[in-house]
């Protein structure tokens, strides 16, 4: 907290008082330090931001847990967060329902506890997502994902029908046939190789197609596939204030602008095969301009009817669909790889995974997917919602508080924090989800509701929930399955195998090591 020695609040007397004694102060520090060595001086400087910093800490911290001094002055645990650990973070986890750090400025409250973090996400009115600065030159200041309170609710009632049952039935033939194509790929690989960015580049492939069809060529594909990592790699915590050419920063930056040509470009095409050839959706972009048309014609017929979905610009749309890329590439990557992961260690899974599957379709491996098929496999659900239990892809979510957020009866978060609710602590309660180091998919076959809404915290909650929570568990159910069924998945285990490295989400530390074989679907 920094005072003013010229306030009124701070000395009494009028305003020509006020500039006596200012001056005064003046003078005496004047002296003061020209009676000092240039030495004195510089040490004197950093003995008072030291303290400042430490007293600033201490305040902050209050009740809650966390290191008893700043141990590294002035950058704190800088260094540590630049190469996040994911036993730091349980560490951190395990010492307080609420515990803080200081780094440089910047105070930060981590909630580890089930209902604090509920809280969090759900205090719209103290608390905004917090992301890092270098986020906002990339998406750009004007895209939506940084609007809040009612100007974010009444943007996103715009994209909830993008995806809604009907919506996410039209993305599945589109899904399916890359889905082939992608298990081709890997089954013609002749030898194991590190799986990590080869599902990076198929959930890119996936996302690009759901979103924009064919609009999009099978080169843009590959290159948006090949250079999205470093969208990802230039979300650094600390960047410099300008974006210097050919640094991380920049090319994150080209790569995003370039991305968001290509869709404005697509979403031209749907406008044009939407409304003037009054062609069916196809893909997210189709239903979109589709569901914009709707609302126009309904009123042209009654005036007076509200608006449902605004119409969008071009580039709109192309800012929206980049932060759907955005928001799914990483989670969705990381998903990937602890699903075929787990698979491939567990036989006794797989094989109830193939039973399934020609079960459903009644012994006919060649039957397409549907969301009606997709519903009716249980067991291959239970397993992608148990990995998202047991390696939630996103551990925690960064909001900033606005204002003073009396989060509990004794701690109030500053304003300005950051406040971090943890989604992990939550998915690993021994008292929700028994044994929780163990995978269990059988756990969600007679699921209690704490499992499924209190403790289910994977997507968030709140106004900012995860837009694409139910199209992740459509996909992810009709792919392992389809895959599960078509490969034997061999996993090459390394003793990192089972560690977890942080990159924006967690992924097995060795980078995953596979061959797929292909295998006769209807085999016993
Ligand atoms: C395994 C995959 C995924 C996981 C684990 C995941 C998780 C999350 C989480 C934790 C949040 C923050 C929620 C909050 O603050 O309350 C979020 C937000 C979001 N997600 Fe996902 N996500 C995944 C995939 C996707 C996909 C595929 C899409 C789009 C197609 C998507 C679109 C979004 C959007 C747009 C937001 C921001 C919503 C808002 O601010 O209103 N996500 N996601």
């Amino acid at each position: 907290m920094s005072v003013n020695v010229t306030s009124p609040e701070y000395i009494a007397g009028g305003p020509a008082a006020e500039v006596v004694v200012s001056n005064g102060l003046v003078n005496t520090v004047i002296q003061f330090l020209s009676s000092m060595s240039w030495l004195q001086v510089v040490v004197t400087a950093i003995v008072l931001a030291v303290s400042y910093d430490q007293v600033s800490y201490q305040l902050q911290k209050g009740s809650i847990a966390g290191p008893k001094y700043k141990i590294w002055p002035i950058i704190g645990p800088f260094l540590e967060s630049l190469d996040p650990k994911f036993e730091e973070y349980k560490a951190k986890w395990d010492s307080g329902k609420l515990s803080c750090v200081l780094i440089f400025h910047k105070f930060v409250v981590i909630a580890s506890d089930r209902d604090l973090s509920r809280k969090i996400f759900q205090s719209s009115k103290y608390v905004k997502p917090c992301v890092v600065d270098v986020a906002v030159k990339i998406l750009r200041p004007s895209n939506w994902v940084f609007l809040d309170g009612k100007a974010h609710t009444d943007y996103r009632r715009g994209l909830n029908g993008l995806f809604s049952q009907k919506a996410l039935e039209i993305y599945i033939p589109v899904l399916e046939k890359n889905m082939d194509q992608y298990l081709e790929k890997f089954l013609e690989y002749d030898s194991p190789r590190e799986f990590f960015p080869e599902f990076r580049e198929l959930l890119c492939a996936l996302s690009l197609r759901t979103f924009c069809g064919d609009y999009i060529t099978q080169e843009q594909v590959a290159e948006i596939a090949d250079n999205y990592y470093r969208v990802t790699a230039a979300m650094e915590l600390v960047n410099f204030p300008i974006i210097i050419p050919y640094t991380k920063t920049w090319y994150g930056k080209k790569i995003a602008d370039e991305t968001m040509k290509v869709f404005e470009k697509c979403a031209a095409k749907s406008k044009q095969y939407i409304n003037e050839q009054n062609g069916k959706p196809q893909c997210v972009m189709d239903e979109w301009i589709y569901l914009m048309k709707q609302a126009r014609e309904q009123q042209s017929e009654d005036p007076e009817s509200k608006l449902l979905v605004r119409e969008f610009s071009n580039k709109e749309i192309s800012e929206v669909i980049f932060t759907f890329l955005f928001a799914s590439q990483d989670a969705s990557s990381s998903l990937a790889c602890w699903l075929f992961q787990i698979a491939s260690d567990r036989p006794d899974v797989v094989a109830k995974i193939r039973k399934e599957q020609l079960e459903v379709r009644n012994n006919d491996p060649s039957v397409p997917l549907s969301l009606d098929l997709i519903n009716k496999m249980t067991y291959t659900n239970a397993v992608v919602k148990e990995t998202l239990r047991y390696r939630p892809p996103v551990i925690m979510v960064p909001y900033m508080a606005k204002q003073n957020f009396p989060v509990t009866d004794s701690y109030t978060v500053p304003k300005g924090a950051m406040v971090i609710p943890s989604v992990y602590p939550a998915l690993h309660d021994p008292e929700v989800y028994p044994d929780p180091d163990s995978f269990i998919p059988d756990r969600w076959l007679n699921a209690t509701t704490d499992m499924e809404t209190r403790n289910w915290l994977t997507f968030g909650t709140g106004p900012h929930l995860c837009l694409g929570r139910i199209y992740v568990l459509m996909l992810f159910t009709g792919m392992l399955g389809k895959y599960v069924l078509n490969a034997d998945l061999v996993h090459h285990k390394t003793e990192l195998s089972e560690d977890i490295k942080v990159f924006a989400t967690i992924f097995p530390k060795d980078d995953l090591i596979m061959e797929w074989h292909r295998r006769e679907p209807t085999a016993a």
